[in-house]
């Protein structure tokens, strides 16, 4: 079987870990065909300081480069990422999934031409159950999430209210409210919500606080799910990773997904 050739869009915490893992050989069946970064000078530099050789191209050349894009990017580039693979019929994984939710159009694309959009469960745990429980009927789902107030500079939210996390000294509630309204808000520190909503009850019904909280130095996430078939109470503590927005389980979520694609055994949903 010729190995499934892998893209990776986004050199930043994830992807450079992901370039890693993948051009070690340790990830069987799968090569590293090509990279799009922001900066190609830069990325081609990192890659040969790695001894890492691939070539770094065009977000549009992928589709005749690779199987499957990693899209690690900033979210405001996901339609340049996603629309030319869909429409060749091939997969994406999509690690802003946050932006997902306003564009279902990329889900019509995929149906429409045989692709395919992978959400992987990157800085979360417990898809796989919350899944299954969608297969029967969920009541509710809440999320929390608490991170140092590093973890959630930035974003749109926090500047449209004036909330200046530099000045932030004691635990501080500054969202609640629905995933849809958290993706929007906070597009690079809340994916997770996203991807919770997904597999659950939508963007809609699924509810999330976000906590700016200088007492802790991990991005802490806990989940609590009503079905028909079970209840579920989950938590992470994520270790940043050099960016302290991602945790670093994220690049290791999407390496254990990508073993999958071509595995002989195959865990969980
Ligand atoms: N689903 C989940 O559980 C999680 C999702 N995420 C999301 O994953 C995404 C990646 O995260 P992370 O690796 O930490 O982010 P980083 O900011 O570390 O890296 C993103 C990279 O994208 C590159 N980039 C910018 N513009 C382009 C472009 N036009 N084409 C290709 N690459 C480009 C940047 O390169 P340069 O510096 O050269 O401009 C940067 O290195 C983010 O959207 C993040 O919010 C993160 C954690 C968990
Ligand atoms: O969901 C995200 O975008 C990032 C996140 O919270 C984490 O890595 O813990």
């Amino acid at each position: 079987m010729s190995p499934t050739r892998i893209a990776i869009a986004g050199l930043g915490a994830i992807g450079k870990t992901l370039a890693r893992r993948i051009s070690d050989g340790t990830l069987p069946g799968l090569t590293l065909a090509a990279i799009a970064s922001g900066d190609r000078a830069k990325a081609e530099a990192w890659l040969k300081s790695e001894g890492i050789a691939c070539p770094v191209v065009d977000l549009a050349d992928f589709p005749k480069l690779a199987d499957l894009a990693v899209e690690c990017a900033p979210a405001s580039i996901i339609e340049e990422i996603c629309v030319p693979m869909l429409k060749a019929g091939k997969k994406v994984m999509v690690l802003s999934c946050g932006a997902l939710l306003p564009r279902p159009h990329l889900m019509e694309l995929a149906k429409a031409h045989g692709g395919q959009i992978i959400v992987p469960t990157g800085a979360l745990l417990g898809l796989d159950a919350v899944t299954a429980a969608a297969e029967g009927t969920i009541h509710s789902v809440k999320m929390t999430t608490r991170k140092p107030p590093v973890g959630l500079k930035g974003a749109p939210y926090l500047i449209e209210k004036g909330l200046d996390m530099d000045k932030v000294t004691t635990p501080t509630l500054v969202f609640s409210g629905t995933a849809r309204e958290a993706a929007k808000g906070f597009p690079a520190n809340v994916n997770v919500a996203a991807a919770l909503s997904l597999a659950g009850i939508g963007p809609d019904r699924t509810t999330i606080d976000i906590w700016a909280d200088p007492g802790v130095t991990r991005n802490c996430h806990s989940i609590e799910v009503d079905a028909d078939s079970a209840k579920l109470t989950l938590a992470i503590e994520n270790i940043p990773s050099e960016n302290p927005k991602t945790g670093r389980i994220t690049a290791l979520s999407v390496i254990a997904a990508l073993r999958k694609l071509n595995a002989p055994l195959r865990i969980g949903t």
